[in-house]
This record gives structure tokens, C-alpha cells and sequence, in this order.
């Protein structure tokens, strides 16, 4: 379980990005964090597996209190959260197969990662996850002849070899095209039925967060406006989580569009 108690969250330069966030989400949970740019989605996630301290506040994982642990620690924690990025964070340059045996050997530098031997055990294991998100096929391909969906299942398959307990993923398809971004989404739900997973997505796109998750958080100046299920997302709702500023789903979506792309 993930538990947030009246965590905050300040950055150097003073901005507070969270404030008074109290959460708690369950194993197996498929939940999206939706809310406007700037609102604190990112760091939201971040903050779960660390990637940014907490300021104010507890936040709990599996009864560890992350802003505890400290060098090693932090790496192991890790290990057991997956992270998928919108920019893939793939090495370009090397095999779909490579890039996923690196999820063996975090610990190692990156140029043992690439050159390192990997057992037969974890190759098997490697193109078992790409099987799971349907590129085998594409195992011996280098990343940078695939397409942004493929290069985006590359990513899961490599966080679904390490068999992480929780699956974060900020915008994982803010850089797709509309159908390769529900194929992803299919490879999230998948994997969240098969192996109950927790899957925690920061999306922009409200239509397809609501056709996916069970649950969505709205994020609004740093707090929790709304959490619930997605049957409980109203047309009000969603304007109080987008501060008012537009009238449907669709022009939400419009708005935020265009904000991604100045
Ligand atoms: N590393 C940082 N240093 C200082 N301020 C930051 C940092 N990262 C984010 N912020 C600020 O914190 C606030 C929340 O940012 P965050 O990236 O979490 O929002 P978001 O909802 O994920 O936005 P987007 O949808 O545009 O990614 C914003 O005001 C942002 O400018």
C-alpha cells in the first residue's frame, strides 16, 4: 500500500508543488492523476519512488518510509517501482533485448550494463516480457528502428522484467498518436489484471484515463481536489479539477493540447 499523510512538497526555488496530500492507494489499484499543467502531477509520482524528497509529511510504501532511506537502500527500494517515462528513456543505439536486460543490473555502470553477459535465466525472462507486450518479434531490432508505441513497450517490457510491485508512469502517452496510445493503454490494463500490479498513470488525455482507470485523482495548485471512481467523474467535477476554465471533456482536452504543444 501507498500511503500519503499530509505530505508537502517545496521546491529550492520556494514553489510548493504539493501541499497537504493525504492518499492512500491499494495493491493492484489502477488509478490516473489527472489535473492541469503546473498543478503537481509529476511530482506527485516522483515522490513515491523518490526521485523527489518529500518536505512536509510521511509517505509510506509497503510499510517503508521513503524519505528515510538513504545510497543502497534507495537503489533496492527502486527495484521493486517501475517507472515508465513520456521520452521512453531507452538507449537508442542498442537491441530492444539489451535494453530490457539492463532492468537486471541497476546497480551496475552504464557501460558494464551494455556490455555486461547476461544469464540464460534472464534472457528467457527479458523476452518473456516482450512477449507480454506483443514485440518479440522486434528483440534483436535496434530501439532506434522502432516506432514510439514499439519504443513505449520496450520501456514496459524492461519495467515488467524487474516485476516491480508498482508500476508509475508519468505521461507515457502524451508523445503518441491517438491509437498507438490506446494500444499502450491495453498493455497497462493488461498487465494490471494479469499480475495486480499497481499502476499509477499522470495522463492529459481525460477521455482515455477515464475509459482505462478504476479510480482518478485530480490534482489542482498542489492538492487533491477530487478522488473517486471514475463513475463519480461529473462535468463539475472535472471543471473544479480544471479550475473552470472549460466546459466538457472535449475542451479540456483541446485546452490542454495546445498547452502541450507552446
Ligand atoms: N525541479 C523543479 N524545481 C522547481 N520547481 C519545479 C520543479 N519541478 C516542477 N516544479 C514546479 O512545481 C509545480 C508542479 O510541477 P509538476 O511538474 O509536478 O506539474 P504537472 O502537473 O506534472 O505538470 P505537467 O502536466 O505540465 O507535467 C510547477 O509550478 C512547476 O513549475
Amino acid at each position: 500500500m501507498i500511503e500519503f499523510i499530509n505530505v508537502g512538497k517545496t521546491y529550492s526555488n520556494n514553489v510548493k508543488a504539493l501541499q497537504n496530500i493525504n492518499l492512500q492507494i491499494d495493491k493492484g489499484e489502477f488509478v490516473a492523476i489527472i489535473g492541469l499543467s503546473g498543478a503537481g502531477k509529476s511530482t506527485l509520482i516522483r515522490c513515491i519512488n523518490q526521485m523527489h524528497d518529500i518536505t512536509e509529511g510521511s509517505l509510506v510504501v509497503d510499510d517503508v518510509e521513503v524519505n528515510s532511506l538513504r545510497g543502497k537502500e534507495i537503489r533496492k527500494f527502486r527495484q521493486r517501482i517501475g517507472m515508465i517515462f513520456q521520452s521512453f528513456n531507452l538507449v537508442s543505439r542498442i537491441s530492444v533485448l539489451k535494453n530490457v536486460l539492463v532492468s537486471f543490473v541497476p546497480e551496475l555502470p552504464f557501460w558494464r550494463k551494455i556490455t555486461g553477459i547476461f544469464t540464460k535465466d534472464q534472457k528467457i525472462k527479458a523476452l518473456t516480457a516482450l512477449d507480454k507486450v506483443g514485440i518479440l518479434d522486434k528483440a534483436y531490432v535496434r530501439v532506434d528502428q522502432l516506432s514510439g508505441g514499439q519504443q513505449q513497450r520496450v520501456a514496459l517490457a524492461r519495467t515488467l522484467a524487474q516485476n516491480p510491485d508498482i508500476i508509475l508512469a508519468d505521461e507515457p502517452i502524451a508523445s503518441l498518436d491517438p491509437i498507438t496510445a490506446r494500444q499502450v493503454m491495453d498493455d497497462f490494463a493488461r498487465i494490471n489484471q494479469e499480475t495486480n500490479m499497481t499502476i499509477i498513470i499522470n495522463i492529459h488525455h481525460v477521455e482515455i484515463a477515464l475509459e482505462y482507470a478504476e479510480r482518478i485523482i485530480g490534482v489542482r495548485e498542489g492538492q487533491i481536489v477530487f478522488d473517486g471512481k471514475v463513475e463519480e467523474v461529473t462535468k463539475d467535477v472535472l471543471q473544479h479539477i480544471y479550475q473552470g476554465e472549460t466546459k466538457d471533456i472535449k475542451e479540456i482536452q483541446l485546452e490542454e493540447r495546445k498547452r502541450n504543444y507552446v
